[in-house]
């Protein structure tokens, strides 16, 4: 049985782990999958490479407005593919050569892996191993989607119809129509970009709006526009999915939404984006005495893995197996917490670090985009928070007027302190203009002091955050 200094489970976020300060330690890496994990291989990375393009050609399309008589002709999806993925591929081929091959110190495990003991963990294809620390960086995974006729051991194989966001993005040519099941940002996201594309998208939603859990002005202003471009039913819930050539879906009533269509839908693909299920089950964390909330690892501030409320010696974890946030840049965050306290342990470093998990921005990448930072009105009004709020629309500011196209700046500011709480931008550049608010929120200054301590260029889109901050009126005068 091989001992090892450190274990290092998945390569997402874990990958960034190991660098040389590490050179003097045996470590071991498992990766049962692609090397890079989600964001590279078939999350954030792909499909951003694939909205801009979308993006490209819903504006061909859509350009009336700015007196254009444009229009979208056509995608060479082979192209495309190749262009995103040949770069990809190249990317994981080469960290796992690196990993394997160049590195005297590391050995790769290419499999799943389990904990046996407190100490010791077991691949698929029966190594056994022991370690003194170890970081659990498992992500997580499409959650599969319970509707009579569906085999879920199919989804995403070859000739099976139903996909979800791991193997989509892989389909050797486009369907002509595709049936998306979820209202989140994987549904919302890729609905926009095949839709741009000239796919017949619709998209099944369970509530009355999509990407419920924003500002609800911001998810109004969403559900509005979005449907102008994408075919939504709301208040539908799959019942079964008949799979043969193609798919034919029934569907309940949710109640939550008037007037729902329950007509069966047909279509060449299915995309099923019903959220993710952190990796945890299948790892046996029980056997470390790991505390889970749900499928959720448990960890403190250091992002060690508690067990009774107790931190685990040697035991780290980061990423979205242990974050509620499901983001790639608060699993970025969380791995260089854990790479330096895994050098504190070590006497490299002497001061343990945290995570500071107090402003976490995120965007949908769809159209129109959003960028969001911080608490939504409701969540204030809820907490009793006395906070004002101000908003500008794109329309108020002259890159809007060049832009003609809805979209605004919404910010929510505490009203005797002046701190931002929250901030919510939807429209061209959203995810962009979004990080004002977050630099201001992560350095402490004060909306007041933001909005007139500073020079904005004149006329730029972000004339519409300047002007949301001007809008607060903290009733001092
Ligand atoms: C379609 C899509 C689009 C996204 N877009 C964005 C975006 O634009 N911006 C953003 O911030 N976030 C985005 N995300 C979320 C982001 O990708 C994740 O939050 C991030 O990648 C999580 O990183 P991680 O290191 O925690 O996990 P992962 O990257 O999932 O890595 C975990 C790795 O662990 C491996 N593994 C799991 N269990 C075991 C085991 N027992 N043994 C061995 N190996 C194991 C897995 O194979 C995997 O490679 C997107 C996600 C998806 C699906
Ligand atoms: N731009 C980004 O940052 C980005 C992009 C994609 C994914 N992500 C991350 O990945 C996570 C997962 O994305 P997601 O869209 O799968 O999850 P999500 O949590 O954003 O949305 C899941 C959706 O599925 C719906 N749903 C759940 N069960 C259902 C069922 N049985 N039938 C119909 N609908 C059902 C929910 O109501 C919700 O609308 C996100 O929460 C986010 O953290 C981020």
């Amino acid at each position: 049985m091989a001992h090892f200094d450190l274990l290092v489970i998945g390569t997402g976020s874990g990958n960034s782990i190991v660098d040389d300060r590490f050179s003097h330690l045996k470590v071991a890496i498992a990766e049962k999958w692609l090397f890079g994990g989600t964001c590279l291989n078939v999350g954030c990375i792909p499909t951003k490479m694939l909205v801009y393009p979308a993006e490209v050609a819903h504006s061909s399309a859509d350009s009336a407005h700015l007196n254009l008589a444009t229009s979208f002709d056509g995608v060479d999806w082979n192209g495309l593919s190749h262009r995103i993925f040949d770069r990809i591929d190249a990317i994981e081929e080469d960290g796992r050569d690196y990993r394997t091959n160049r590195l005297d110190n590391v050995t790769v495990f290419p499999e799943h892996i389990h904990f046996t003991g407190r100490n010791s963990a077991q691949t698929a294809s029966g190594d056994t191993l022991t370690f003194d620390r170890v970081v659990i960086a498992t992500g997580s995974s499409p959650t599969p989607l319970k509707a009579s006729g569906l085999d879920w051991d199919r989804v995403d194989t070859e000739n099976y119809p139903v996909k979800t966001s791991n193997s989509i993005m892989r389909m050797p040519e486009l369907p002509r129509s595709l049936v998306i099941v979820g209202s989140g940002f994987i549904a919302v996201e890729f609905a926009h970009i095949f839709a741009s594309l000239g796919v017949d998208v619709t998209v099944l939603a369970r509530g009355n709006r999509l990407l419920g859990n924003h500002d609800r002005d911001v998810s109004d202003a969403f559900t509005r526009q979005f449907t102008k471009n994408v075919n939504v039913r709301f208040g539908v819930e799959v019942e079964s999915v008949d799979v043969a050539d193609g798919v034919s879906l029934t569907l309940t009533e949710t109640g939550r939404a008037q007037d729902a269509d329950t007509s069966a839908v047909e279509a060449q693909l299915m995309l099923v984006a019903v959220g993710r299920t952190r990796s945890t089950h299948a790892l046996n964390a029980g056997a470390l005495g790991a505390q889970t909330d749900g499928d959720r690892l448990v960890v403190d501030e250091h992002q060690r893995v508690l067990s009774n409320g107790e931190p685990l010696d040697g035991v780290w974890a980061l990423g979205d197996v242990c974050s509620e946030h499901m983001l790639k840049h608060v699993a970025n965050a969380e791995a260089r917490t854990v790479q330096h306290n895994i050098l504190v342990d070590l006497g490299v470093e002497t001061t343990p670090a945290s995570t500071d998990h107090s402003v976490i921005p995120a965007a949908v990448f769809s159209h129109p985009q959003i960028g969001t930072v911080g608490a939504t009105e409701e969540q204030l009004r809820a907490e009793g928070v006395d906070y004002v709020s101000s908003t500008c629309e794109y329309g108020g500011v002259a890159f809007g007027w060049a832009l003609n196209e809805p979209g605004f700046a919404k910010v929510l500011a505490h009203r005797t302190t002046k701190r931002i709480l929250g901030a919510h931008v939807v429209g061209a550049q959203a995810a962009s203009l979004v990080q004002l608010f977050v630099q201001a929120m992560a350095f402490d200054i004060p909306a007041d002091q933001m909005a007139r301590g500073q020079m904005w260029i004149h006329p730029a889109l972000t004339e519409v955050v300047e002007n949301a901050l001007l809008g607060l009126e903290f009733g001092d005068g």
